[in-house]
């Protein structure tokens, strides 16, 4: 069988101090060139949840708020700092080392999923009853077997931030990511009426972002937002976003009670949206040309709409 071809890792690229490789020189393009890479920008205006007063607004969250093993189940500040520890030791391993290494963080990481999963099913009805529709409508289109998947980011220091981007924009391809971004150093930015603007750090917090397939369910009415990540010319920066994926089994498609003539279905059924959603990623193709989600022959703005992610508000057919 033909092997692969082995890339380095960034780390081992920068490790082997060989300079920077040409693939990551970024050609700045969709019209974002008054906004460079390493330039100024704004900072975003992110509302924060008190997540004890979502749980307390529904009956069951009272009473696991009032049940005495709530605070071993909830995340706290602890297991935050637990998880960041954890990363900056694994990314400071070789890459051989990384691998045995991998046992421990599966149990750290484990209690940490399950804990998020009780903030994530909140928030899930929540959402639901923020649209007046039943608590559970997109836990059940989500499914029993819907996954959480982690993955642990890391941007070395680099030589030029003004022309590599630590990760491309993208609209995250999950139903919410729940993201703990670094705790001293900056470099998430995303897009708002076209223009960029930078995450701030909010110590002891989540960034829940949502993602493609909350927006298909809710038939645009939320939006997965288009975001990227910079570099740094001195620090490094590290991440651990945790994607809410729904049931392989699972069709996603816009909530019946969220389309109606006034707002007509904007998003085909889509099923295992994960894999459609790397492929095209990886073959820097726009979901739009891999998939087609949208309904019917989109219009310019619809293709414009869903290959940034769907940040934009899509117009409706006439
Ligand atoms: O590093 C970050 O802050 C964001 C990472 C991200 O967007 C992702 O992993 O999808
Ligand atoms: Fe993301």
């Amino acid at each position: 069988m033909e092997e692969k071809p082995k890339f380095k890792t960034v780390q081992e690229v920068v490790a082997a101090n060989e300079g920077l490789p040409e693939r990551y020189l970024q050609p700045l393009t969709g019209g974002h060139e008054e906004q460079p890479l390493n330039g100024p920008v704004p900072e975003m205006d992110i509302p924060s949840i008190d997540l004890s007063l979502l749980l307390s607004s529904s009956e069951e969250g009272r009473q696991e708020l009032s049940d005495e093993s709530w605070n071993y189940r909830s995340v706290s500040r602890r297991d935050l700092d637990k998880i960041y520890k954890l990363t900056k030791q694994f990314f400071a391993l070789p890459t051989e080392e990384k691998q045995k290494y991998a046992g421990d963080i599966g149990k750290t990481l484990h209690e940490y999923t399950m804990k998020q999963h009780a903030v994530i099913e909140q928030f899930f009805k929540g959402m639901a009853r923020s649209l007046d529709l039943e608590d559970n409508v997109f836990l059940e289109m989500h499914g029993d077997n819907a996954r959480m998947d982690t993955r642990f980011n890391m941007y070395p220091p680099c030589p030029r931030p003004d022309m590599v981007i630590g990760a491309k924009p993208h609209g995250d391809g999950s139903a919410f990511t729940l993201l703990l971004p670094d705790k001293d150093v900056e470099g998430l930015q995303f897009l708002k009426d076209g223009k960029w603007y930078k995450a701030p750090i909010v110590p002891d917090t989540i960034l829940i972002n949502v993602g493609d397939l909350m927006e298909i369910m809710s038939n645009g009415i939320y939006k997965s937002p288009v975001h990227r990540v910079l570099t740094n010319r001195e620090k490094e920066r590290i991440s651990v976003a945790t994607f809410c994926v729904p049931s392989p089994d699972k069709e996603i498609q816009p909530v019946e009670g969220l389309v109606s003539d006034a707002r007509p279905r904007l998003y085909k059924t889509v099923k295992k949206y994960v894999e459609l959603y790397f492929d095209s990623y990886q073959q820097g193709l726009t979901l739009q040309e891999n998939s087609g989600i949208l309904t019917d022959i989109p219009t310019e703005n619809e293709i414009l709409g869903i290959s940034r992610g769907i940040s934009e508000d899509i117009p409706r057919k006439p």
